[in-house]
Order: C-alpha cells, then sequence, then structure tokens
C-alpha cells in the first residue's frame, strides 16, 4: 500500500474521524446496524493508519428508537431517523470543523441525511457523488415503501413539500447542479421523473457499459464540479457494487459495478485531491447467505474506503 501520489486538499494533515453508526430506522431489515462493528473488525483502522492517517478513537453515536413514533404520511420511523440523522450532523459538521476527514459507516443510507447536512453545513459549496443502485430520491409522497433510506437525497434538496416536521432542521443546501449518481439501476417511476425534472446527472450501469467506469467518472465530475473548484462528498451504499461482490445488504440488484469499478471510483475521486467526506453505507452482516458472502462484503467495503483514502494499486 502507498500513499504517496495522493493529496487531500482539504484535509492536509490527513486526520481522520471514523464515525460509527448502527442505524437500522430508515429500512425494515435487522442487521444493517451491525454493520461498523464488522468493518472495524476487519481491520480498516489500522488499514487507514498505513495509508498514513491520523486517526482519532473511533466516535460510536447511539440512537434510541422513541417509545411513540407514528407513520407520518407513508414515512416509517420519521421520529427516529429525524433525530437520528440530526445527531450524525452536528458529529460530522464537529469533526470537520476540527480539522478532521469525516468517515461514517452505516448503518442505513438514511443516515446521509446527516452526513450530507453535516458537510455542506461547513461547506456550502460542495458537491455530492451518490454511488448507488437505487437513487434514494423518494419523496413522502413517491416512496412506494415508507422506508426512509429511499428518500434521503429529497430531504436533502428541499423537494419534499411540505416537509415532514421531524426533518425540520434539514437546511436545503443540495443543488440538482451538485449532485451525481453513478451505478444506478433500480430507480422508482416517481423517482425517474424527479432526475429527469431537475436535470440531474444520472449514470446508470448502462452508461458504465456505454462508456466505461473511466469515461463516467469524467462526465460525472465535469457535470458537478467543473474546474474542480469544490470539496466532494462521497457517499457509497456497498449495494452499488453486484450482489456477487457484496451480497450481504438489504436491497441487492444483479447487474451492478464490479469491485474494480467501484474501486476506480475512489481512487479517481482521491486522486482530484477534493475528497472531504466519505460515507460506507448498508452492510448488512445479518443477510449474507454463510460467513464468506458477509466476509466479501465487508472486505469490498473496506476496499472501496482504503481507494478513496489514498490506497493506490502501484
Ligand atoms: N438505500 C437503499 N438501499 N435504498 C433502497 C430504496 C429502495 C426503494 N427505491 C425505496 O424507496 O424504498
Ligand atoms: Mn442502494
Ligand atoms: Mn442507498
Amino acid at each position: 500500500m502507498t500513499s504517496d501520489l495522493i493529496s487531500y486538499k482539504y484535509h492536509p494533515n490527513k486526520k481522520v474521524q471514523i464515525i460509527s453508526c448502527p442505524f437500522s430506522g430508515g429500512q425494515a431489515r435487522g442487521g444493517v446496524e451491525l454493520g461498523p462493528d464488522h468493518v472495524l473488525e476487519h481491520g480498516l483502522e489500522e488499514q487507514l493508519a498505513s495509508l498514513d492517517w491520523t486517526l482519532s478513537p473511533p466516535l460510536s453515536l447511539s440512537f434510541s428508537e422513541p417509545a411513540s413514533d407514528p407513520d407520518e404520511g407513508k414515512l416509517k420511523r420519521p421520529l427516529y431517523v429525524g433525530t437520528s440523522t440530526k445527531k450524525v450532523a452536528d458529529t460530522v459538521a464537529s469533526a470537520l470543523s476540527a480539522g478532521s476527514f469525516p468517515l461514517t459507516i452505516g448503518g442505513d443510507h438514511s443516515l446521509a441525511i446527516g452526513t450530507v447536512s453535516g458537510v455542506f453545513s461547513q461547506h456550502p459549496d460542495a458537491c455530492l457523488l451518490w454511488i448507488d443502485a437505487h437513487a434514494d430520491i423518494n419523496t413522502p409522497q413517491s416512496t412506494p415503501s415508507g422506508n426512509i433510506h429511499g428518500c434521503p437525497v429529497s430531504f436533502l434538496m428541499g423537494l419534499a413539500d411540505p416537509c415532514p416536521p421531524q426533518f425540520a432542521w434539514v437546511k436545503p443546501y443540495l443543488k440538482a447542479n451538485k449532485l451525481a449518481y453513478i451505478g444506478l439501476r433500480d430507480v422508482d417511476p416517481g423517482e425517474r421523473e424527479i432526475l429527469k425534472q431537475n436535470g440531474i446527472a444520472a449514470y446508470s450501469m448502462h452508461h458504465v457499459d456505454k462508456y466505461g467506469i473511466g469515461k463516467v467518472v469524467e462526465m460525472a465530475l465535469e457535470r458537478v464540479n467543473p474546474g474542480s473548484k469544490s470539496p466532494i462528498h462521497l457517499s457509497l451504499d456497498i449495494d452499488a457494487l453486484d450482489p456477487v461482490h457484496a451480497p450481504a445488504t438489504g436491497t441487492p440488484v444483479r447487474g451492478g459495478l464490479s469491485l474494480r469499478e467501484a474501486c476506480y471510483i475512489c481512487e479517481a475521486l482521491a486522486e482530484t485531491g477534493n475528497l472531504v467526506a466519505m460515507d460506507i453505507m448498508e452492510c448488512n452482516p445479518a443477510l449474507g447467505a454463510d460467513e464468506l458472502s458477509v466476509k466479501a462484503t465487508i472486505a469490498a467495503a473496506c476496499s472501496v474506503v482504503r481507494c478513496a483514502m489514498g490506497e493506490t494499486l502501484l
């Protein structure tokens, strides 16, 4: 492992704050709250240290489910998700203001309501790369499932109208021209409409096949970060990877990114020098068919994180 070639413009001292978020309230499947411990047990801290990052002890947030949390329209567990993601937002913001790179380990992807809010509160000019099989941009009206992990992007953009009261604290920092997706292959009808109407840069697996991953990352960055001026927040849902590489996740979708394509995305973003924060979400160790599939998923998660944090092949 080397890290000589990559420098981090916003984190020249290479301090990283791992933020463990054992949270599963944004969806129905138990086990995703075990993700952070599995990732840490796989040796992620040592791996980052060997890439010359200085680590503070990981912060492990605790989340407690309220006794009463009635649905808000179709949305399930709105209060639990709203208060938990607020806590994440505050933690990510203070890590950044203390000069550390926030690396948030989920937990389900509703947590990104917190991570993105925290990052944009410190870097309002940031752009967001969302690597996922899903667009996670359903509104409270369009959600087919009521699971808030399918909605975070709409809250971050202020598309939820009216905004559910549990998310009144979320500022609509995220503008359509600062968001790009890579890896999409399971987008709900309402989400397609939203992507189209807002002119959001969305690269599906079709585009990855057509242009190759190198060109896709280049096009995505050109759309959201022309001139390479903005800090970049990378939010990576492990289900972006093909289930062959990451089977232990709640909503797997066939036909995904190869491990190398996912690693390439992270390497290319690292190479820009503009990364300010990363999320790695949706590893669910309770869902692998066997221990090997869980191991493969966790190993894949650690691999993509290392690539974003400066690991290079040569
Ligand atoms: N973060 C995720 N894995 N999201 C899956 C979302 C699935 C579906 N689009 C929904 O809104 O329910
Ligand atoms: Mn997903
Ligand atoms: Mn997701």
